[in-house]
């Protein structure tokens, strides 16, 4: 009945504005409790801390803009005046952030404080500022596409990137919104700037923050769950889901963060993709610099789902998603659509909403297995990073082959430690068998590595355990006859074939694609043979490896042999998948229609 003056809200009219009822603000109650039961909310405490962590790095930038600009020979006053201001963005910057986030904070400098100088510069300021023993490791990255310091300080992860301003003086009251703080900047400074620049722009342009970030926490979580959240891969990453979740805000600007979380899934199943998701229309501005649009730009018209960052100069943030990941997403926001529907109608609760993805437990028969190997640690770090960023070239290939239905990445890859003893180990180690892991060594995943670090580490200071943390387990470095040390990052894609037709008899023979794949992968210029290798095999769902499934889940088990006279035992050779031929009668799903198929070894040579 009550309905608020509507204000538009982005680049449409809202489609509803009326007030939450009592059942919906209840239903609010319900999704806070369970998102605190899922460790989500971090504690008043630890909050406190990054605020003093910040403040620690304002002092810093200030004193180390101080020093440069004396270093430069400007005048005394001028060296007073010159200012230095710290900008945040990312899920901190957005409000939704929890215990393992990092704070993704950028310094910003007058004129003449240069990229360089911040590298050459910040660190020893701040380690000289910092508390004893409060900065835990410090990794400066200056040839990242975006150039960053990665540091741990007082226990909390920190992404420190930096831009300059073309100003004399950097103020406190200095905001980033003006378009023409980018005149005079490079590429790589605007990038670096983007990111404070877009959250900004995102808090602004939704109706209520507090809604916006229940709901984004609320997506955050479900996607992290459902295995659907990842740029690098081809899936959104936070600042996409961020502008979706923000979207659906403008069109129901009274809504509750629950209601808005249902009506995210529907309105986003039903998108007329590739129309794009736009949080205002899309500026021009001042630079010289490409602005997504799909009528200049060739390649823009192949973003399939395309969500654009509302700061000029705006751009697509889900490029990398394919036609196999546009369609999990859909096929999971028609799942999620669903819940909320029984959620509030109390057929089910929130929790159901956040169940784990079921990707090796369920959803495919077959995978590939993409294994990135060193021989040190280090070069595996960089080795695997590499691969990952390659992985949505290979999806893409898989797509475009008539026999696959879905190629599914999955977000994360698999690092895990061996000790071989043979060349035959070796062979067996590299195409991602897991039979050779070293002992006191633990299977980690990418991306966490470095919270699960940090939160064994809190933790064991907490407990005051000996136990040491996992990235403080040293690998006993055996070389020589006794055996050598190997690093590898595995990455999943599940397959979905497309059914059968009777009598038809195809092989699924990714060779080629495996080797462009490869050949993309060992061009990059910091591949180094001797050391690193790359290699992708077929892997039936029964014959994963353990370490994929989480303690309590079951794990699909070898098909029961249907046929009475067979010569070889399913699964015995993963790569060969059924390739006798039996008549259509004795398979009784598609599944089985599927193994009829011949899939040959994926195996580069
Ligand atoms: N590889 C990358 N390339 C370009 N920008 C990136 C990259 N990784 C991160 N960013 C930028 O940094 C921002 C923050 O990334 P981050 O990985 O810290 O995620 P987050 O949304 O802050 O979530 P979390 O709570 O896990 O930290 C992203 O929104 C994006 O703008
Ligand atoms: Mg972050
Ligand atoms: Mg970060």
């Amino acid at each position: 009945m009550a309905t608020a003056p509507a204000r538009q809200w982005g680049v449409t009219p809202p489609i509803a504005s009326t007030l939450p009822t009592k059942d919906e603000l209840a239903a609010d109650d319900d999704l806070i409790a369970e998102l605190k039961a899922q460790n989500n909310f971090e504690l008043p405490a630890e909050t406190e801390r990054r605020k003093q962590v910040l403040q620690l790095l304002q002092r810093v930038t200030v004193e180390f803009v101080q020093v440069v600009s004396r270093n430069k020979g400007l005048s005394p006053a001028a060296v007073e005046a010159s200012g230095g201001k710290i900008f945040t963005y990312g899920s901190y910057r957005l409000g939704v952030y929890g215990p393992g986030s990092d704070i993704d904070t950028l310094v910003v400098g007058p004129k003449h404080v240069l990229i360089e100088d911040f590298f050459a510069e910040f660190p020893p300021i701040l380690e000289r500022m910092a508390p004893e023993g409060a900065i835990e490791k410090m990794t400066p990255v200056p040839d990242a596409f975006v150039p960053i310091i990665k540091l741990e300080l007082c226990g909390i992860s920190i992404d420190l990137i930096f831009a300059r301003l073309v100003l004399p003086s950097i103020p406190m009251n200095l905001d980033l919104k003006n378009n023409d703080y980018l005149r005079g900047l490079d590429e790589r400074e605007v990038r670096s700037l983007n990111g404070t620049r877009v959250t900004d722009e995102i808090l602004e342009l939704v109706p209520q923050q507090k809604t916006f970030r229940l709901a984004l926490r609320a997506i955050k979580l479900w996607a992290q769950r459902r295995a659907i959240y990842s740029n690098i891969v081809g899936f959104p990453g936070g600042v996409a889901w961020a502008m979706l979740v923000a979207r659906v805000c403008q069109l129901y600007p009274q809504a509750t963060g629950s209601v808005i979380v249902g009506k995210f899934f529907k309105i986003m199943e039903r998108w007329k993709w590739p129309q794009p998701v736009l949080l205002k229309q899309i500026e021009d501005g001042p630079l010289q610099i490409k602005v997504w649009n799909p009528s200049i730009y060739h390649g823009d018209r192949f973003h399939l789902m395309p969500i654009i960052t509302p700061a000029y100069p705006s751009m697509c943030a889900t490029h990398n998603i394919s036609l196999s990941t546009k369609a999990v997403i859909l096929r999971e926001l028609h799942r999620g659509g669903d819940m909320v529907d029984r959620i509030l109608t109390k057929q089910l609760s929130w929790e159901d909403l956040f169940a784990r993805h079921t990707f090796f437990t369920h959803d495919y028969k077959y995978y590939l297995s993409i294994t990135a190997s060193s021989r040190t640690k280090e070069a595996e770090s960089v080795w695997s990073g590499l691969v990952e960023s390659k992985l949505r070239h290979l999806v893409g290939a898989l797509d475009r082959k008539p026999i696959i239905a879905v190629a599914h990445p999955f977000p994360k890859g698999f690092e895990r430690v061996h000790l071989v003893a043979n060349e035959q180990e070796m062979d067996a180690v590299k195409n991602g068998s897991t039979q050779h892991q070293a002992k006191g060594t633990k299977t980690e995943m990418t991306d966490e590595t470095k919270d699960a670090a940090h939160q064994a580490a809190v933790q064991n200071t907490l407990e005051n355990a000996e136990v040491p943390g996992p990235a403080e387990i040293k690998v006993e470095e055996k070389n020589g006859n006794d055996g050598q040390t190997v690093y590898t990052t595995t990455y999943y894609i599940g397959l979905e074939l497309k059914p059968l037709e009777p009598g038809q008899s195809r092989s699924l023979d990714i060779s080629t694609d495996s080797q462009i794949f490869k050949a993309a992968c060992t061009s990059w210029p910091g591949y180094q043979e001797a050391v690193m290798e790359l290699a992708v095999t077929h892997v039936r769902n029964f014959d994963l490896p353990e370490d994929v499934f989480q303690p309590g889940e079951t794990r699909p088990s070898r098909p029961k042999k249907k046929v009475v006279k067979r010569a070889e035992t399913a699964g015995q050779k993963s790569a060969e998948v059924a390739g006798q031929k039996r008549s259509i009668g004795e398979l009784d799903d598609s599944t089985e229609a599927a193994a009829k198929r011949r899939v040959t070894s994926a195996t580069p040579a």
